[in-house]
């Protein structure tokens, strides 16, 4: 299946800001990125990334700065079913990939926490796209008003994108790829108290 991965990588993960400067926030956003390129590789996808500045990464890359969903628009609207997969899902297996290509529906999508939506199954050209705040919301609606299927996938693999440091802390927990290493040497490690476990940076 074609795949898109839009990635923002001008000025990535800027809800990571206290615990990472901004180079190193492009740098851990193009190890997710390279992460969920390998999952989408393994399942059987042919991945195309669709960047708003070029990026070295083993998969083509289209450039395009238009906001991030008239740029994905622009990738649906064919008779070919086409997925879209968000750079930030680090924990991304290609089992869970492949569970998301394979489940049947007009279209699919995968609910990520706090409204996002992670990614999308899109077998019919009616459908658009409106990321940005509760955004599964918005797919909901857009596809019940185009008279179209939509079922919603529940993963704990792709629910999870990493925006905030509550999220670092699933990375460190479930993670196995590069995204995982990154944190490790950025010295980002798990803190186990009384309450919930945290992340924290340990600077050298
Ligand atoms: N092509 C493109 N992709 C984008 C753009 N903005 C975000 N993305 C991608 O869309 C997905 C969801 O991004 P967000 O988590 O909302 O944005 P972010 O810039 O990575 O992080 P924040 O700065 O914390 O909002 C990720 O794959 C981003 O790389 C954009 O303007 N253009
Ligand atoms: C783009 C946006 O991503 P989030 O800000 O939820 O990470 C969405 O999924 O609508």
């Amino acid at each position: 299946m074609r795949v898109v991965v839009p990635f923002g990588g001008r000025s990535p993960k800027t809800r990571l800001a206290s615990f990472f400067d901004a180079d190193e926030r492009r740098d851990f956003a193009i190890s997710m990125l390279r992460d969920v390129l390998d999952a989408i590789v393994d399942a059987g996808g042919d991945p195309t990334v669709v960047a708003d500045a070029p990026v070295e990464v083993e998969a083509p890359v289209t450039v395009d700065d238009r906001p991030l969903s008239a740029v994905v628009e622009d990738e649906l609207g064919s008779d070919d079913p086409v997925a879209v997969v968000m750079a930030d899902l680090a924990l991304a297996t290609p089992a869970a990939l492949t569970r998301l290509f394979e489940t049947d529906g007009d279209v699919v999508a995968v609910p990520g926490l706090g409204g996002g939506t992670n990614a999308l199954v899109v077998r019919q050209p009616e459908f658009s796209v409106d990321y940005h705040g509760a955004s599964i919301l918005d797919h909901r609606r857009i596809a019940r008003d185009a008279g179209l299927s939509f079922v919603e996938l529940d993963s704990m693999r792709l629910a999870i994108d990493v925006d905030e440091p509550t999220d670092i802390v699933e990375v460190l927990l479930h993670g196995a790829g590069r995204s995982r290493a990154w944190l490790s040497d950025a010295g980002v490690t798990l803190e186990c108290g009384s309450g919930r476990v945290e992340a924290v940076r340990r600077r050298r």
